[in-house]
């Protein structure tokens, strides 16, 4: 697990009163960790475009073009007048040293962008898009500085941004390097430390990247064990049944001892897989929502009521019902229209997807707050997860899971590991990784994986 941070401005400040770093210092480590990506992977005398705005983002491509000088073939590109102290003295030291500035973009092997970084405050003027639109037109390999220009530190982008390869990010992570439309644009990322490590540089935080490590798996160690020790989960199906099904299955595929689903209806199901009509004697766990469509209101109170380790998804967002269930340790895996729709029923916020999106940390916040014992999921192309203030973010997921079907194989992987006794958000935090990269290992292609091969991937881990 990695710490992640909305703004780092603090974290410079401390380095320069606790520690009595200078800016030149600190920059001079972020030019140097630009320098290492280029030279591990590209030969001497390949040709570098460093484009540098009028800020400190600039003055740090202008110090890596200084460093490259007379091993690369560098071109520094300064399109408008300098206005930081810090870019108008490294300009200095790279002209009296000879680099070569050039009035007219080319492209090169390799493309830095340092237009704007964290002090990007406006849309991008005219200039500046043309500028972003003829970089991203380049085949070059593409490192960002910092952050790709026209990120704003929300992580929202208004016109457009640069396409990164990598992202070469000054001292810590930050949280717009990880929202849902960031998530195209930002590439690999790389800290840079910046003449400390990031151990040292770094402050406490209640947010974290996690990392393939943070998946614990349901290996059984116990020798001495039956189909009972690893609990029994009842997956309620609704009237479309097909969803609660596949939660079942998923949920019998990641180690539940024992699956039931509670339907009064005749359903299909593999023979491993039980029905039921009332939550089972020994249930350790329960799955609902998926698929819930229209339903018996006493039924659905009484599992609400239920003092057993509970997911909860999809329709009941919608329902006044669900306030039932939050005061408790309870799962919630809502996607954004979803999650929009909870706040609603909550009165905390009447917003649509697109208010959501742009402000993802914000409204999760807003929700614990409300709710601390809530473990909240918040799907998407990077995934929040949340309890009281801890948020987590998993960025392992891709375009592969975007069918109908993933999110019910979610739900039930969720649901199997509460079912064998994890803690809700450990529960949660291990079944969305292990969903996402295993969806990550199918290698078919990306468009035509089914909620059965996710879970034989799954299966695989
Ligand atoms: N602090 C440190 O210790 C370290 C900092 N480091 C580096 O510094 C970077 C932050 O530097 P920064 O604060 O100077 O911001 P930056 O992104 O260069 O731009 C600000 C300039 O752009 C202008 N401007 C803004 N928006 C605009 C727009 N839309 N269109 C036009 N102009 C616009 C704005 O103008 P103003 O709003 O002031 O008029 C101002 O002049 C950070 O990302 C990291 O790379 C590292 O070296 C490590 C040590
Ligand atoms: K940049």
């Amino acid at each position: 697990m990695q710490n992640i941070y909305y703004e780092v401005g603090s974290l410079d400040k401390r380095c320069y009163e606790q520690f009595a770093l200078s800016e030149d210092l600190l920059m001079e480590h972020a030019a140097l960790a630009l320098e290492k990506e280029i030279t591990k992977t590209f030969d001497k005398n390949s040709s570098v475009l460093i484009v540098s705005g009028m800020g400190n983002n600039g003055a740090d491509g202008i110090a890596l073009a200084r460093l490259l000088y007379k091993t690369y073939d560098v071109k520094l590109y300064i399109p408008f007048e300098l206005k930081s102290p810090m870019a108008k003295l490294q300009l200095k030291r790279a002209q009296l040293l000879g680099v070569n500035l050039i009035n007219e973009l080319q492209e090169c092997d390799i493309v830095v962008d340092s237009l704007f970084g964290s002090g990007l405050k406006r849309d991008l003027n005219e200039a500046s898009q043309k500028i972003i639109e003829t970089l991203n037109s380049y085949n070059s390999y593409k490192i960002a500085c910092d952050i790709p220009t026209g990120i704003d530190f929300k992580g929202d982008i208004s016109t457009l941004a640069f396409f990164a390869d990598v992202t070469v990010t000054m001292g810590a992570l930050k949280t717009s390097l990880f929202t849902d439309t960031a998530k195209d644009y930002v590439g690999e990322i790389v800290v840079a430390n910046l003449g400390v490590q990031r151990e040292v540089y770094e402050t406490k935080t209640d947010l974290f990247l996690l990392e393939k490590e943070d998946l614990k798996l349901p290996l059984r160690d116990k020798k001495n064990a039956h189909k009972g020790t690893f609990g029994h989960l009842n997956v309620v199906i609704g009237s479309k049944k097909g969803a609660g099904v596949i939660a079942a299955k998923a949920a019998f595929g990641f180690g539940a001892g024992l699956v039931s689903v509670i339907c009064h209806e005749c359903v299909d199901l593999p023979y491993h897989i039980m029905q039921t009509h009332n939550l089972s004697e020994n249930c350790t766990a329960i799955a609902l929502g998926m698929g819930l469509g229209i339903y018996d209101e006493k039924e659905i109170e009484n599992i609400l009521q239920s003092k057993l380790p509970t997911i909860i998804d999809a329709d009941l967002f919608y329902e006044d019902i669900i306030k039932i269930a939050l005061q408790k340790e309870v799962v919630l895996t809502p996607h954004p229209k979803e999650f929009c729709a909870l706040l609603n029923v909550c009165e905390l916020a009447d917003i649509k997807v697109k208010e959501l999106q742009k402000n993802r940390f914000k409204y999760v916040e807003m929700f614990c707050k409300k709710y601390p014992k809530v473990v909240l999921l918040l799907k998407g192309a990077n995934v929040l997860i949340a309890q009281n203030e801890k948020i987590f973010v998993n960025t392992f997921g891709s375009a592969v899971l975007s069918k109908g079907g993933s999110g019910d194989v979610l739900g039930g992987l969720v649901g199997s590991l509460l079912a064998q006794g994890y803690k809700p958000l450990d529960a949660a935090i291990s079944a969305s990784l292990a969903h996402a990269i295993a969806a990550s290992n199918y290698k078919k292609n990306n468009y035509s994986l089914i909620p059965s091969d996710l879970v034989e991937e799954v299966k695989r881990l």
